[in-house]
């Protein structure tokens, strides 16, 4: 993939950024966004073909040991290619090879890969590299900051949504069988190194979930944003390398500057958890790796968004708009009929922005307009979910149409 979007046209329909791009190669194939967040200030590095460059890895990877952490899809694609250029560092590289899907990212696959590490007697000047989607990300990173209190890690984002949001920020976990994401910590990383050539190998669902969290960035902060991803779903989907490649800039902007702002999501930064309080019901009631992260995320965005309207606070437009645009992914747009009212509500009690027995949840006062709020009634919320199942219930067939993943 070729850089063609330019931080000029970047930086024109992205007035409030703090944060902006800057080509850093001398043969200009890299681009380099800076996070700085406050624990630590680190590069985005986004180019063709970075795995094969030692460079890339050498400057954010201390010591002489490494643990690279991938799974059983990732690795036969990609792991070879990284290790040759790891190994070009000088240093002894060790891997280990996860089983595929959200349901390993687990206490037991973390204490797998905190035995390898305790195996291959890494030290606090080892690092780790997590090569993946958002479940190696996240759980990597987790053990990266467990492992004696902490190592530098390195994120290698190889999923569109791995790239424009779970790479970012330093959220790392593993789920709880009650839910999502409960035990982690924030642990920054060292650098997130995007080699755009690898996402060639995602299929279209996956590629879907990613467009998912670009479209949030749009609905939560970056209305033009919003617009620019109405205007160009076609080439997203179509993997046009340009439009891919802005959209994967820009959300990255979006998300940084969030993070930069509030790294330890005391306020602001839990707007980034649009949809996310129904999408993370949907997750794990329905059984970890049933419904993608960015697919939950989807349907949940447009809860919130019913949600929103029935609270006065926003134009039914803005729904309708966002249906038809995640719709045009292929992603689901409605709440998974077999799911009571009781399961989202269990699932919802555990949620992390519940505070002393009270459910904050992110709803839009307008298009790009974000807030985190507990100023609704439970009415509201019932009524919000409630309206899915009757919409099952009368007309089904419409229903279908509405594109719910089961397997
Ligand atoms: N930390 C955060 O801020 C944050 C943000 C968003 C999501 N998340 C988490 O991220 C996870 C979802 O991430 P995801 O959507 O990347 O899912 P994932 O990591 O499960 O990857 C999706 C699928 O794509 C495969 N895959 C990965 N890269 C590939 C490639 N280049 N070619 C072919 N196949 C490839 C994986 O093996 C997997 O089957 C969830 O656990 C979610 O909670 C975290
Ligand atoms: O970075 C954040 O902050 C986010 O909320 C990004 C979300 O897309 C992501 O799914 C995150 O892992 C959810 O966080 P959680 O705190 O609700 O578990
Ligand atoms: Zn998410």
């Amino acid at each position: 993939m070729g850089f063609v979007a330019s931080l000029g046209s970047l930086r024109k329909v992205r007035r409030r950024s703090s944060v902006t791009m800057a080509s850093v190669s001398p043969a200009e194939r890299t681009r380099v966004l800076e996070v700085k967040a406050e624990s630590r200030t680190y590069p985005i590095i986004f180019g063709d073909g970075l795995l094969g460059d030692p460079a890339n890895f050498s400057p954010y990877l201390p010591g002489d040991k490494v643990l690279v952490v991938t799974n059983e899809t990732v690795g036969p694609l990609y792991l070879n290619k990284l290790r040759e250029s790891l190994t070009a560092t000088g240093k002894s590289i060790f891997t280990i090879e996860l089983p595929d899907g959200e349901q390993y990212k687990s206490m037991e696959w973390l204490n797998a890969i905190l035995d390898k590490c305790m195996d291959h007697k890494l030290d606090r000047k080892s690092s780790l590299v997590a090569l993946g989607g958002g479940v190696v990300g996240d759980i990597t990173g987790f053990a990266a900051a467990c492992f004696v209190r902490g190592v530098p890690f390195v994120q290698v984002p190889t999923t569109l949504l791995a790239v424009v949001d779970s790479s970012v920020g330093g959220k790392t976990a593993v789920n709880h069988p009650k839910g999502k994401n409960m035990i982690g910590a924030f642990y920054q990383p060292r650098a997130v190194v995007v080699d755009t050539a690898v996402l060639s190998t995602l299929d279209d669902r996956q590629l879907a979930a990613g467009i998912a969290e670009i479209v949030k960035y749009g609905l939560i902060r970056d209305e033009p944003f919003f617009r620019w991803c109405e205007e160009n779903m076609d080439g997203m989907i179509a993997r046009d390398p340009a439009t891919l490649l802005y959209a994967m800039e820009r959300s990255c902007i979006n998300k940084a500057e969030v993070v930069e702002a509030d790294e330890r999501e005391g306020g602001v930064r839990a707007t980034l958890n649009l949809g996310h309080t129904f999408g993370h019901a949907i997750e794990a009631s329905m059984g970890y790796g049933q419904w993608l992260h960015g697919e939950a995320v989807a349907a949940g965005m447009v809860m919130a968004c019913e949600m929103s309207v029935r609270l006065g606070w926003l134009d039914e437009s803005v729904t309708k708009r966002t249906e038809k645009l995640l719709a045009r992914a292929s992603l689901p747009i409605r709440p998974p009929p077999s799911m009571a009212i009781e399961e989202f509500m269990t699932y919802m009690s555990v949620d992390k922005k519940v505070e002393s027995g009270v459910l904050k949840l992110i709803l839009l006062k307008g298009l790009g307009e974000a807030v985190v709020t507990a100023d609704f009634s439970k009415e509201v919320l019932y009524d919000t979910i409630m309206y899915y199942q009757h919409l099952f219930r009368e007309k089904p067939e419409e229903y279908d149409n509405y594109l719910i993943h089961t397997s």
